[in-house]
């Protein structure tokens, strides 16, 4: 286990006043002892026991007493010696006990963190792979329930497991025809009887499943961007309220009430909907609502989704719907809903794009969901979701393509199995990247440096 010269120190809790706050380092065994003895009165400490202990600075003055637990290496989180220092929830003695430490320890090697540091090293030590280290802050940053629990599989290594199995049956598949190339007459059945064949396409559906799960996952974490159009006082802040899991916004009967609201997230069965409320769009003088405005059009331009809202006395946005479909890419689906259907004697039939709904009594609306569900390709019926990245989504992508290149190759009558070899090379590059096993300094710096300091 590669030990770092150089220790770390950071707030591992939010900043903020809370009832507990915490503080740790990680770094060599020699330091780890070293700071116990000088910042606080354990004298024998033992792995992770949590001592109860008075905490002091560089003088020997008490900064606060709290619980210190010593987790020896390997057995802690970054797999290094950690020290966590846990105090009451106080910006104040969380940055005295920092400052004294530093003081106390950068003789010793001990700098501040940066961002995402301990779990970077958890990473290098071995401790956990790329696609784990990712989901850490997937897990942190989950805004639903849904999320935390396909972060928390990936998290305990689910995911990769697939990603390994995968990785190691494509080796060996590789090492099979290799041997072949170099002794053609050992094993010729192999080819000719399509066991190789069979093979391949056991392995391009496992592919084609864990791409389907890690797109969900993907889906999870990033949620989709849902524009609303209709004219005011069609209800669609009631709509967003019956979609929600909870109560976002403010329904009044007068027009106009979500004008300077251009933004909404909600949370339906899961999946986090960003709704642009295009209300907000209309032309105007007024330099701070333009300001919203143009940041409404950035997050148009993404949508997946258009939800055109009508209602019984307003069916007349048709115009406004046309505006709104020259901002967002061409082809985005719409969903015509025609809300207020209380108010009707007849209502017409749904059909693939046209829901009748009333928000107020809540008919439609679980129509209304799966028609959202199905239009962005969001399944929450889909078994083993694992957040996932658009890395790996990637990733999975190249190895199905290398894979169905091979079997390109294995349909035709001639074939070179060098080229078959190489393809299942490649495929196999591109499921370890997702674990980081050939991942360059520069993408893990990035990767890295957006999680939060003391992660
Ligand atoms: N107080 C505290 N809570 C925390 C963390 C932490 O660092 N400190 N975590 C930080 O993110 C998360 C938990 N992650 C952790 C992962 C591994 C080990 C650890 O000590 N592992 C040892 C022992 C395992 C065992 O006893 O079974 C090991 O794997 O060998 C600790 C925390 C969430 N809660
Ligand atoms: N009968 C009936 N009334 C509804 C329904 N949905 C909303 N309303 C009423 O319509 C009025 C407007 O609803 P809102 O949800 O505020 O409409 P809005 O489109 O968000 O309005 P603005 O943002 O102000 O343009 C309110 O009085 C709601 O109670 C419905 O399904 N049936």
């Amino acid at each position: 286990m590669s030990s770092q010269e150089e220790g770390i120190i950071a707030v591992s809790t939010a900043v903020g006043r809370s009832g507990i706050g915490i503080v740790r380092l990680s770094g060599s065994e020699k330091l780890a002892r070293f700071m116990l003895e000088r910042m606080t009165d354990i004298r024998n400490p033992s792995p992770r026991y949590a001592h109860f202990s008075a905490i002091r600075d560089q003088a020997g003055e008490v900064i606060d007493r709290g619980v210190v637990i010593w987790f020896k290496a390997p057995h802690s989180y970054t797999g290094e010696d950690v020290v966590e220092f846990q105090t009451h929830g106080n910006p104040v003695i969380q940055n005295l006990l920092i400052r004294s430490a530093l003081l106390i320890g950068a003789e010793a090697g001990l700098r501040l963190a940066e961002p995402g540091e301990f779990t970077r090293r958890a990473f290098e030590n071995g401790r956990i792979d790329l696609a784990q280290a990712e989901s850490v802050m997937d897990l942190i940053n989950a805004s639903s329930e849904s999320a935390v629990r396909a972060a928390e599989k990936s998290l305990v290594g689910e995911f990769s497991e697939k990603c390994r199995d995968i990785e190691g049956k494509l080796i060996d598949l590789r090492t099979h025809v290799e041997a072949i190339l170099d002794f053609p007459e050992e094993d010729i059945d192999f080819i000719k009887e399509g066991r190789i064949r069979e093979r391949v396409d056991d392995l391009n559906q496992r592919v084609g499943t864990l791409l389907e799960q890690a797109s969900q996952g993907n889906m999870l974490r990033e949620g989709v961007v849902i524009a609303l159009v209709g004219s005011p006082n069609v209800g669609k802040s009631s709509l967003l309220n019956s979609l929600s899991e909870r109560e976002v916004a403010i329904v009044t009967d007068i027009p106009g009430t979500t004008r300077d609201i251009v933004e909404n997230t909600i949370i339906i069965n899961g999946l986090q909907v960003n709704l642009v409320d295009t209300a907000g769009l209309r032309e105007t003088a007024d330099v701070i609502e333009q300001a919203g405005i143009r940041k409404a059009m950035g997050e148009l331009s993404r949508a997946d989704l258009i939800l055109h809202l009508e209602a019984p006395e307003t069916l007349d946005s048709q115009a406004e719907l046309d505006k709104i479909k020259h901002h967002v890419q061409p082809g985005t689906k719409v969903i015509t809903v025609t809300n207020k259907i209380d108010l009707l004697r007849d209502v017409p039939g749904n059909t693939d794009s046209h829901v009748y709904i009333s928000a107020k009594t809540g008919e439609g609306i679980e129509k209304l969901k799966t028609m959202i569900f199905d239009a962005v390709g969001f399944r929450n019926s889909v078994q083993g979701v694992f957040i996932a990245r658009r890395r790996h989504i990637e990733s999975l992508q190249k190895t199905k393509e290398s894979l169905e290149k091979v079997r390109e190759y294995l349909s035709q009558d001639q074939f070179f199995l060098d080229m078959v070899a190489e393809e299942l090379r490649l495929a196999g590059v591109s499921m370890g990247q997702i674990l980081g096993e050939f991942t360059s300094d520069q993408l893990l710096g990035k990767i890295f440096s957006t999680f939060c300091i003391g992660k």
